[in-house]
């Protein structure tokens, strides 16, 4: 899809089609499964422009004709008509609830009227985006229009440089529309314990969050819940960081595990000490798999597809089931989920799971959620093929040689009837032009104690003489350390033990597994580079710019500093039409208090390098806030924070004596990382950056400024009225209601000052905002924007220079930010002149 691969590939190209033509003609040869093994693996590595790719392949739909997993002639049609068909581009509206209403009501409003009328090639008109009418609150749209067209058309340009500005912040989200449903069957409560067991790159996980949060306005406090965001990829999980980060929540953590061996962690739950392993409310299992329901996308399936990665990857999915049932708390929920269409990754694992949990776990009838979700019951009934295209009616049929390759769990259980797997759900491409999906919500109905017949479903024979089943090391030690601990006798434990003996088992169906993750996400693996090197910038640069004018101290010299010469950075100059350039009015002045902000964060980040208290795996160690810690107080006095904030959930991942950034996390998340295994969890990341200390050359009453990631969460602390917040040498007071010390209400006219230029000087702002301003000393401001409807409550932390302003927000927050200011004032001014100029 990418310049890149195509170049790189192009000789392999020239054939492209023969070579799809060779692949049909080969399935149908009766090679043996090691050879069209092999040979599947080179045509995967093959690197093919996806426009190419002949959307055809008579094994696919031979499989699934026979698998029927649709009945109806003409149904059947549509479906092999429809996944021909490139998929439309969906994308959710992420964020919090007032904002992300704000942004529904403008596409409502504003883009689809105009993208409604335009037309484009010859006689080619663009449907304008829907919203998915299943998903809750019209916050989900489906757009068919072409992604280059999109790009190129002219029309669609403000629509797309919205889209685009929005997306980079994290307001919008492109998401497979499929893909948004399990999350929603999940049904999420702020107060819930939820682990994602295989989250990467982090859509689910973002829509998990939002559930967490729901509740959540400018004057309530952190929710109770956690998401514990969790996949084996490193280098994925990194992705999922920057992912769900964009939603600023202290109640979610990153970690990096294998989801089998997910592990059980002990907390303190109550006054004597006793410890309880953690059991989640929710968990989502989302696993890796084949992925052929995504072929309308990854369209590189249509010539890759074969039976060999859904049996390579069935047993793999029913361990991590089955490790989140036991991880699950009785009567609480977990939602299984792949975007195959395969019954051996889907029925098949879940009639496994069912099978061992002996009862304890049981499918949910959810048929009367989302009743606009057009969708079938699962199947009851299914075949297996084996590697040679062979359908096999038991294990016992296979050859004894690759025997050892196929569970006995792939076949239907005799007792299939009495499952209910018509719970399940399936979801085809033709229903609402969609992908293709799987869903099955399960509950917890009683413990479960004992799986330990997870080698009964394999091939015994063949497993008891074979090497790969050599536990290794690493494991023998965990199940050591377990047995030595006796204080932990429960069930999750017990079962921990007993899958432990099993991990190595299938070690080589999960080398197929990440093998296939590769291959179906090879998209998302070129985004993720370009993440990747983009959070290295983002950490150079986190992220802010605090300008350049070199402020001397003193208001009152405002004239005898102009020195253009001394701005050290290219800005682009933001400018309101029909407004006069206030700072052509009075003259430059340059001010040595603005340094760096994020070479701060920046540095903090190197200061931990040298921390030898690491934790398992490199990562830095979590130190939360002595009580005594002397700087706590001093925020608090400069800011007007409440005594009810948390000052026990902020910590620190740096042992030296200046703390650089000070975190926060929810109470949650702060219980899971003080239980005393904790460090048994490979924690990637968790906390907003919540005080930045900020080096000035000057004097400064509060060395700490606040960080744009964690201020939504500490404005209502900011704002609480509180008898202990009563000062009595209060300099910073201003007399209005709405404010409090270091928080100022702005209108619409300073809101644009503040934009219309990096650092606009004090004197350029409204009277009443100067008088204000002017009370205040040098630090840190928080800036609010109440503008009813259009222009939602906008919470903006701010450095108060000597003569001058400067917004803490990155380059694209500040320019998805001056794009909702210009929309707003197109929308309610009548002279188009009015917009800013980026
Ligand atoms: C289908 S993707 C998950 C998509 C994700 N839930 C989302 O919505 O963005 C499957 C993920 O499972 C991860 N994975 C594969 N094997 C795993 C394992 N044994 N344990 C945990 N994660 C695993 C892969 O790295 C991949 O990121």
């Amino acid at each position: 899809m990418t310049w890149k691969r195509k170049k790189r590939n192009n000789n392999k190209n020239k054939n492209n089609k023969n070579d799809h033509n060779n692949s049909n003609n080969n399935s149908s040869k009766n090679l043996s499964g090691e050879v069209k093994e092999e040979q599947q693996q080179q045509q995967s590595r093959q690197h093919i422009p996806f426009d190419d790719i002949v959307r055809e392949n008579e094994a696919f739909v031979n499989y699934y004709k026979i698998q029927n997993i649709i009945s109806d002639e003409a149904e059947w049609n549509k479906f092999l008509e429809v996944i021909k068909i490139t998929l439309p581009t969906s994308f959710r509206i992420t964020g919090s609830r007032s904002q992300a209403f704000e942004l529904r009501d403008l596409m409502k409003n504003e883009y689809v009227p105009k993208l409604n009328k335009i037309q484009f090639g010859d006689d080619k008109r663009c449907e304008a985006p829907k919203p998915l009418l299943w998903y809750p609150d019209e916050l989900a749209w489906q757009h068919s229009a072409p992604r280059s067209i999109i790009k190129k058309e002219p029309e669609f340009q403000s629509f797309h440089k919205w889209l685009v500005s929005e997306t980079e912040i994290g307001n919008i989200s492109r998401q497979e529309a499929v893909s948004m449903t399990p999350p929603l069957f999940l049904d999420v409560k702020p107060d819930h314990w939820v682990l994602d067991m295989c989250a990467a790159p982090g859509s689910k996980t973002t829509q998990i969050l939002e559930a967490i949060h729901i509740n959540d306005t400018h004057s309530n406090i952190i929710p109770s819940g956690i998401v514990i965001a969790n996949d084996a990829d490193a280098k994925r999980s990194h992705m999922l960081v920057h992912q769900a980060k964009r939603l600023k929540s202290p109640c979610l953590m990153v970690t990096n595990h294998d989801a089998v061996q997910f592990p059980g962690i002990y907390v303190q739950q109550d006054a004597f000490g006793k410890l309880k392993p953690i059991q989640f409310d929710r968990i989502l299992v989302d696993v890796p798999c084949s992925g052929d329901g995504t072929l309308r996308k990854n369209y590189i399936i249509w010539k890759n597809w074969g039976i060999g990665n859904a049996i390579g990857l069935h047993y793999t999915q029913v361990k991590i089931l089955l490790r989140g049932a036991q991880l699950v708390k009785e009567n609480g929920r977990i939602v299984y989920s792949t975007c195959s269409l395969n019954p051996l990754e889907n029925e098949a694992v879940i009639a496994e799971v069912l099978r061992r949990c002996r009862g304890n776990l049981q499918l949910v009838d959810v048929s009367d959620q989302l009743p606009e979700l057009k969708r079938v019951p699962g199947l009851t009934t299914w075949k297996v093929m084996n590697k040679e295209n062979r359908w096999v009616d038991k294990l016992e049929d296979i050859n004894p040689r690759y025997r050892k390759k196929y569970e006995k769990s792939l076949w239907p259980p005799p007792n299939v009837n009495e499952l209910n797997l018509e719970r399940c759900i399936r979801i085809y491409p033709h229903f609402q032009d969609t992908g293709g999906f799987f869903i099955a919500i399960l509950q917890k109905t009683g413990p479960i104690t004992d799986i330990s017949d997870i080698n009964i479903s394999n091939n015994v024979d063949n497993i008891n003489n074979d090497d790969d089943n050599i536990i290794s090391n690493d494991i023998n030690n965990d199940i050591n350390n377990d047995i030595n601990n006796d204080q932990k006798d429960d069930e999750t434990e017990k079962i921990t033990k007993t899958e432990f003996n099993n991990i190595e088992e299938n070690k080589n169906q999960d080398d197929v597994m990440m093998t296939i993750n590769k291959e179906i996400d090879n998209d998302e693996e070129d985004k993720l580079d370009k993440l990747i090197n983009k959070e290295d910038e983002d950490n150079n640069d986190d992220n802010i710019i605090i300008n350049d004018n070199i402020d001397n101290g003193n208001d009152n010299n405002n004239d005898n500093n102009d020195n253009d010469d001394v701005i050290p950075i290219k800005r682009s100059k933001v400018v309101f039409k029909n407004e006069p350039n206030k700072r052509t009015k009075i003259k430059k002045e340059f001010n040595q208090q603005q340094p760096d902000n994020d070479q701060q964060d920046n540095n903090d980040n190197n200061d931990n390098k040298d921390n030898n208290q690491k934790r398992i795996g490199g990562e830095e160690p979590f130190i939360f806030l002595e009580p005594e810690n002397e700087e706590i107080p001093i925020i608090r006095e400069y800011y007007g924070l409440s005594k009810d904030f948390p000052f026990n959930q902020l910590l620190v991942r740096s042992t030296n004596e200046k703390n650089k950034t000070i975190y926060l996390v929810s109470e949650s998340v702060k219980q899971v990382l003080e239980a005393s295994d904790s460090k048994r969890l490979r924690v990637v990341n968790t906390g907003i950056r919540t005080f930045t200390r900020q080096e000035v050359n000057n004097e400064i009453k509060c060395e700490y400024r606040f960080n744009a990631e964690g201020l939504s969460t500490i404005y209502p602390y900011l704002i609480m009225n509180n008898d202990n917040d009563n000062n009595d040498n209060n300099d910073n007071n201003n007399n209005d209601d709405d404010d409090n010390k270091r928080v100022i209400k702005f209108g619409l006219e300073d809101l644009k000052t503040l934009l219309s230029e990096p650092t606009p000087l004090i004197e350029s702002f409204s009277d009443n905002i100067k008088e204000k301003l002017n009370k205040l000393d040098i630090g840190c401001i928080v800036i609010y924007i109440e503008h009813g409807k259009g222009l939602d409550k906008i919470i903006l932390p701010v450095w108060r220079a000597a003569v001058s302003l400067n917004l803490l927000y990155r380059k694209e927050e500040r320019k998805a930010l001056e794009l909702r200011v210009q929309g707003y004032i197109q929308r309610t001014t009548i002279t188009k002149d009015s917009e800013i100029d980026i």
